[in-house]
């Protein structure tokens, strides 16, 4: 039996209101016992909560505070404004989606929040960075609101500085399932990776449950993990635990949520867990979140992974591949 499915087996820590820290300063040690630690944590997290924090991450504080600053001074625009960039205009679900255009959890009635997403894109543009050629269908460049350069800027240094990041959680995932520390390197070379800026306005007084900043969910968009920063001192982001209880994971100081998202638990035979998840923000102020949506390349055929299938754990699904997979549930999001 390998570690892996031994560790299916394992009961789950019995305090189930714990989302783990996990010290990422251990990922630059030169001694192996390190990452070794490092990946069993991980591993006992993905199996078992599906969400941890970060810590040591590496991503300077001003690249943060520069996206965030930008980000407010977007969503500040005049709604006109923001509709010149609507998502609905484009092929490919990139830019401006306004207050109650998306619709999370298919028993809600729309979210509560507006967000403006884009992908890979040189901070200074070369030749030829428009299109990838296994891209597939979410090909296509990015597109900006007039007149902001320095939010383009700010947005996309932060996005650099998190798919940096992001290229480290891969072999960490790797270990934590067993697997030679670079399997997924050549299934991430031209890794799908979707940021997206979100602003929640205020609920306050009586919320009608169907409409939430945004209606539980696991993230599809993901194919395999998030990272994801919340404004600080301002708590909305919760998750259902193992108990099927809704908890908190309050900002932080100095993290990042990763969780990992459905592709991550289809390609995994389900070892690791896409665990649901919503926002709602009661604070009475202003909140702005950043996930940063992590994929594979768009052509990986999503087969379940050899630590992750035995006799007693056959696969479950469907082999398709990454780009079927994520535009099929693009759609039902935002029904175009
Ligand atoms: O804003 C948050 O805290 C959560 C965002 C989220 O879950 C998502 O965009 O998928
Ligand atoms: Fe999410």
């Amino acid at each position: 039996m390998s570690p892996t499915e031994d560790a299916v087996k394992v009961e789950s820590a019995t305090n189930f209101d714990h989302i783990p820290i996990i010290d990422l300063s251990k990922l630059r040690s030169s001694d192996e016992s390190d990452k070794a630690q490092l990946a069993a944590a991980v591993r006992d997290a993905c199996i078992n909560v599906g969400f941890l924090y970060v810590t040591n991450h590496g991503i300077p504080e001003e690249v943060i505070a520069g996206a965030f600053a930008s980000t407010q001074e977007f969503f500040s625009l005049p709604d006109e404004k923001k509709l010149e960039v609507d998502n609905k205009k484009t092929a490919n679900f990139k830019g401006y989606n306004a207050v109650l255009t998306s619709n999370n959890d298919p028993a809600g009635a729309g979210d509560m929040h507006e967000g403006f997403e884009f992908g890979w894109e040189e901070i200074m543009p070369k030749e030829g960075d428009e299109k990838r050629s296994n891209d597939g269908v979410m090909a296509g460049s990015n597109i900006w609101p007039s007149g902001l350069p320095e939010f383009r800027e700010a947005v996309l240094m932060y996005y650099h500085a998190a798919v940096e990041l992001g290229k480290q959680l891969f072999p960490l995932f790797a270990l934590a399932l067993d697997l030679p520390e670079n399997y997924f390197e050549d299934k991430t070379r031209n890794s799908a990776a979707l940021m997206r800026v979100l602003h929640y306005p205020p609920q306050t007084g009586p919320v009608d449950d169907r409409v939430i900043g945004i209606g539980a969910h696991t993230d599809f968009e993901v194919r395999c993990f998030t990272i994801l920063w919340q404004q600080p001192e301002i708590q909305a982001l919760q998750v259902l635990n193992a108990q099927n209880k809704w908890i908190d994971a309050p900002p932080i100081p100095g993290s990042f949520v990763v969780n990992l998202g459905d592709q991550f638990a289809r390609w995994t035979n389900d070892v690791f867990k896409s665990t649901v998840h919503r926002a709602v923000n009661r604070s009475g102020i202003r909140r702005y979140s950043i996930p940063l949506f992590f994929g594979t390349d768009y052509d990986v055929k999503l087969e379940p992974i050899p630590t992750c299938v035995s006799d007693t754990r056959p696969p479950k699904y469907e082999v398709v591949t990454a780009g079927e997979y994520v535009k099929e549930r693009l759609k039902a999001t935002y029904g175009h």
